[in-house]
């Protein structure tokens, strides 16, 4: 796992003519985007259960377009962490100030105009209505996007894949306090991204060049 915040490339971010595959084709869901070109900066979520690969695939996609890439596992709490090794699944209460805290991170990027990508379970379509609204996403009581605070435009990209791979990926992985076991837990809990939300589902059984490649795809031609 990488550090959080890791600048990789640490030059400016170059978003010119990156080599995309004539008909790189990942499902795609949510509102049309207008290629790089027409957008100031880009944000992307790279998303999805236990092992399913979003530090491996996000930190290569980061790495490759000299983007910022932080990793979702460097904010837990001690607590969470603990209660995930010792075999628990997080709830809603535990993961909420999590992903405040990772909202707080976009918007500050967002801020400075700086493209970046987050290695993040998300899960819940509500846990990823946090990360675009932060705190507003479940403040029943305003129900509107503050003025000063506008919905952060973020890519979601689901890693997507059989149970079976992925547990077998976990069962060699090592020196990870996630246990292989929670990977059940991470299933039902999973509820894929649809429409309208802003995705594209990428296979986690293709190789980590393609996967990276489908993606710069969906960012740059939109
Ligand atoms: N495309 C791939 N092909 C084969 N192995 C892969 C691929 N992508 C990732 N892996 C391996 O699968 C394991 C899980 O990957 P990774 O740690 O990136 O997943 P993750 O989604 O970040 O997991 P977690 O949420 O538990 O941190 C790692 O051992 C990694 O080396
Ligand atoms: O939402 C969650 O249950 C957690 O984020 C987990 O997904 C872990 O952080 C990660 O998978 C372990 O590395």
């Amino acid at each position: 796992m990488r550090s959080s915040a890791a600048a990789a490339g640490g030059g400016a971010p170059e978003r010119a003519s990156p080599q995309l595959p004539p008909s790189a084709g990942a499902e795609r869901g949510g509102p049309m985007r207008g290629g790089a070109a027409g957008l100031a900066m880009v944000l992307v979520v790279v998303m999805g259960v236990s092992g399913a690969g979003k530090t491996t695939v996000g930190s290569r996609l980061a790495a490759k377009l000299g983007w910022k890439f932080y990793d979702a596992d460097d904010y837990h709490s001690p607590e969470n962490k603990k209660k995930m090794a010792e075999g628990i699944p997080l709830n809603d209460e535990d993961r909420i100030p999590w992903l405040w805290a990772l909202h707080d991170i976009l918007r500050r990027e967002h801020s400075s105009r700086q493209d970046a990508v987050l290695a993040c379970s998300a899960l819940k379509k509500m846990y990823r209505h946090v990360l675009v609204s932060g705190a507003s996403a479940i403040e029943s009581n305003h129900p509107e996007q503050p003025k000063e605070n506008p919905a952060l435009q973020i890519l979601f990209v689901h890693l997507d894949g059989p149970a079976d791979v992925i547990a077998g990926r976990l069962e060699k992985r090592r020196g990870h306090f996630m246990p292989p076991e929670l990977l059940k837990s991470q299933f039902d809990t999973l509820e894929p991204p649809c429409t309208p939300e802003n995705f594209i589902t990428v296979s986690l059984e293709k190789s980590l060049p393609e996967m990276v490649l489908e993606i710069e795809h969906a960012i740059f031609s939109g």
